[in-house]
């Protein structure tokens, strides 16, 4: 096998060429990468190298022969196919990894980040639902060293930051965040869609469930007038009558 080759040919499904592909069709299936929109980005924590998805394709029609990849210590690509330019949201991707320590990286074009952008202003935030037990809270456990996720009586916040025309403008207000939501694990784009990182491209999977299922639910919460961020309770007061037949 040449080189080229070595990088992306695996019959493991987990190796991160693979990987990148299987996802990207659940996506598609999902409506989170539809028209070429969102992607995937997974590091080899083995060989220390990033796998990029090529820019304006079909991202559920990817092979690994699509795929680009990058040396994460001098970020010389190592693979780059002749037909692509590498995703445009590679700035962001590296961001992430650079500042944030990530594994991999998930940007959907979810309509449910979307609606949540027009509704909420610089901040998404949801109380009290179970599923937020499946994000991290930010914090480790001093004992075992793991992260501590996030507790049902918690408060999720996500912060949203505004569009811009290209991806690699939204490159300040995203380093901004990092610095204002430490803890954070994804970003907002308004009108956009959402990114969310994580140590693994696992754990990133299980994140971006969970969110887009608080962003879903948000949504239902606001159409029938209860605050996502409401206290227990505090729901009946809130709710609209007549619209919860
Ligand atoms: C439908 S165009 C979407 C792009 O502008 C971008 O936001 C995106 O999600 C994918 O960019 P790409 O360069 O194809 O990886
Ligand atoms: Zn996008």
């Amino acid at each position: 096998m040449s080189l080229d080759d070595v990088l992306i040919r695996s019959d493991d499904p987990h190796h991160p060429a693979n990987l990148i592909c299987t996802l990207c069709k659940q996506f598609f299936h999902n409506n989170w990468c539809t028209g070429t929109g969102g992607g995937i980005s997974i590091k080899d924590s083995e060989t220390n190298r990033y796998y990029l998805a090529p820019s304006g394709v079909q991202k559920e029609q990817m092979t690994p022969d699509d795929l680009f990849v990058m040396d994460a210590q001098t970020l010389e690509y190592l693979r780059a196919p002749e037909l692509y330019r590498p995703s445009a949201c590679t700035p962001l991707f590296l961001a992430c990894y650079q500042k944030k320590d990530a594994g991999a990286i998930i940007h959907t074009h979810s309509q449910n980040a979307v609606m949540c952008s027009l509704i909420f202003g610089d901040e998404f935030r949801i109380a009290n639902i179970e599923q937020i037990k499946a994000l991290p809270s930010g914090e480790v456990d001093p004992v075992t060293g793991k992260p501590i996720a996030l507790s049902f009586f918690d408060t999720l916040k996500i912060p949203i930051i505004e569009n811009m025309a290209h991806e690699d403008e939204l490159i300040d207000d995203l380093h901004k965040t990092f610095a204002e939501y430490p803890d954070t694990c994804a970003v907002i784009v308004r009108r956009h869609g959402i990114f969310v990182w994580g140590p693994t491209i696992d754990k990133v999977k299980i994140f971006n469930e969970a969110i887009d299922y608080l962003m879903e639910l948000a949504i239902k919460m606001y159409k029938m007038g209860i605050p996502p961020d409401c206290g227990i309770g505090e729901e009946k007061k809130h709710l609209v009558r007549g619209t919860d037949a």
